[in-house]
């Protein structure tokens, strides 16, 4: 055994045989020895008994009660490159294992508590002490591999973790769809009117004004004007380049939403008004993997429900639906928004029946009415794949569906992704890191590139 001393104040640690004991412990009270047998002990923890002390987050990122805070986000975007994005979260898991020795034994744990008792009481403090038996924290691919090589307990208890975390819900569609206004009402919605706890993020960084509070805000740390100003671009050329600035930091997003995850229900994220601008930039792509390798995620496409009168605007509507499920390959709901100005049921007749579709083409007198035919015949292993729903925004009609359908695709992702990631797991985080990291240096080479480009 080896001990170390323990000052007041200082981070304490004791070795004991496998067993490796941390702690700050700063309050000075009685000693006091506290064992619960009543569950299965992988992990020993001194545990300060001061009140501050009872939870393992910190005060301040403890945002239980305000959902509403504001993240502080400024992020120095021209610092470099953050290695291991995306691995903040598995990395935090590790830590939970770590190092733990397995307690199985009665006369071990009376040892160990005389260990500690002598290793605190050889410093003359008087400290309170908690020896608490934690249940094992399967987090499954970063438990230890020791502990089982049954897939179907791994894949099971995979599930289970991934049912714990938020779903993150992201938002895309046209410009002008209403996907802030969809972003305000569901946030609402989902806070109010199903007691959930939703955390909201905003990607827009041209948008004016928001319909809900942003936890985290990108016009925090990037100002679109002076992107505009600096770096002399019209208004696509600076959202797609604040949002690549964006990206480079993305992995300070993931360690906010790491910190928050066991208290929220929903992240929903709102994305810049051009498709292709997070759709097809590499920065959407970084944001887009990040997410889902930590977290449940489904695409939210908004459909302008208006623009989807003549079918030849819905036809286009839908093929850019389906380049974004294609992209993304990720649970997906269509949202028919603004039916309290137009219903949408012509539009899933559209999708159901291929044959009244192409009676309506027929009567459009378009150019594009044949190309459209061919897209429906085209489409319609996209349509069997999706879920759709038709909302209001402004009235909220609708949405009393949307809870079930976002548990639902949230239930694809985890037997559909989850399955496929449990076997591959630690290849694919691999590749996605580097392939994150890749994709980061060269948005940052290209940012640089670009200053150089202005300042000569
Ligand atoms: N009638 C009606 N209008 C809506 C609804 N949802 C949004 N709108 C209106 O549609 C317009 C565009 O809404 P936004 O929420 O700004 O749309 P957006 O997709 O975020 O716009 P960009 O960020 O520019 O792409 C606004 O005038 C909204 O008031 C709805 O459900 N019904």
């Amino acid at each position: 055994m080896e001990k170390k001393n323990i000052k007041q104040n200082e981070e304490k640690e004791i070795r004991i045989d496998n067993y490796k004991i941390t702690n700050k412990i700063k309050t000075v009270g009685t000693l006091k020895f506290e064992k619960n047998d009543s569950t299965l002990c992988n992990k020993i923890i001194i545990k300060e008994m001061d009140e501050s002390f009872t939870t393992d987050v910190k005060k301040d990122d403890n945002c239980e009660n305000n959902f509403e805070k504001r993240e502080s986000t400024n992020f120095n975007i021209s610092e470099n490159v953050i290695e291991n994005i995306a691995d903040t979260n598995l990395s935090n898991k590790q830590e939970t294992t770590k190092d733990d020795g397995s307690i199985t034994d009665e006369k071990k744990i009376n040892d160990l508590q005389k260990e500690i008792k002598t290793a605190i009481t050889s410093n003359e403090n008087k400290v309170e002490i908690k020896i608490t038996k934690e249940k094992n924290v399967k987090t499954s691919f970063n438990k230890n591999k020791n502990e089982t090589n049954d897939t179907t307990n791994k894949k099971e208890d995979l599930r289970k973790y991934y049912e714990k975390l938020p779903t993150v819900i992201i938002v895309i569609g046209m410009a002008g769809s209403g996907k802030t206004t969809y972003v305000g009402a569901l946030y609402n919605y989902l806070k109010k009117e199903c007691k959930k706890k939703v955390y909201a993020i905003n990607l827009d960084p041209a948008v004016k004004h928001l319909h809900y509070t942003a936890n985290i805000d990108i016009r925090d740390s990037i100002k679109y004007h002076e992107v505009m100003k600096q770096y002399k671009l019209g208004p696509n050329g600076a959202i797609m380049t604040c949002l690549n600035l964006f990206a480079t930091r993305f992995d300070k997003v993931i360690e906010i939403l790491e910190k928050r995850k066991n208290k929220l229900n929903y992240i929903i994220v709102d994305t810049p008004g051009q498709i292709e601008v997070f759709n097809w930039s590499a920065s959407g792509n970084i944001i887009l993997e990040t997410l889902s390798v930590s977290f449940p995620v489904v695409i939210n496409y908004i459909v302008d429900t208006v623009r989807c009168e003549r079918p030849i605007t819905f036809m286009s509507n839908m093929l850019y639906a389906c380049s974004v499920l294609y992209k993304t390959r990720l649970p997906f709901l269509a949202c028919f928004n603004k039916i309290d100005v137009i219903k949408h049921d012509k539009c899933i007749e559209w999708m159901k029946n291929y044959d009244t579709f192409s009676d309506d083409v027929l009567n459009d007198e378009s150019y594009m009415a044949s190309f459209s035919r061919s897209c429906a015949l085209m489409i319609n292993e996209f349509y069997e794949g999706i879920k759709t729903i038709g909302v209001s925004s402004k009235t909220n009609e609708g949405f009393n569906n949307i809870l079930k359908k976002l548990e639902y695709l949230k239930e694809e992702f985890i037997i559909d992704y989850v399955s496929i990631i449990d076997k591959q797991m630690k290849k694919i985080k691999k590749r996605k890191d580097k392939d994150i990291k890749l994709k980061m240096e060269s948005l940052l080479i290209e940012q640089q590139k670009n200053i150089s480009n202005l300042n000569k």
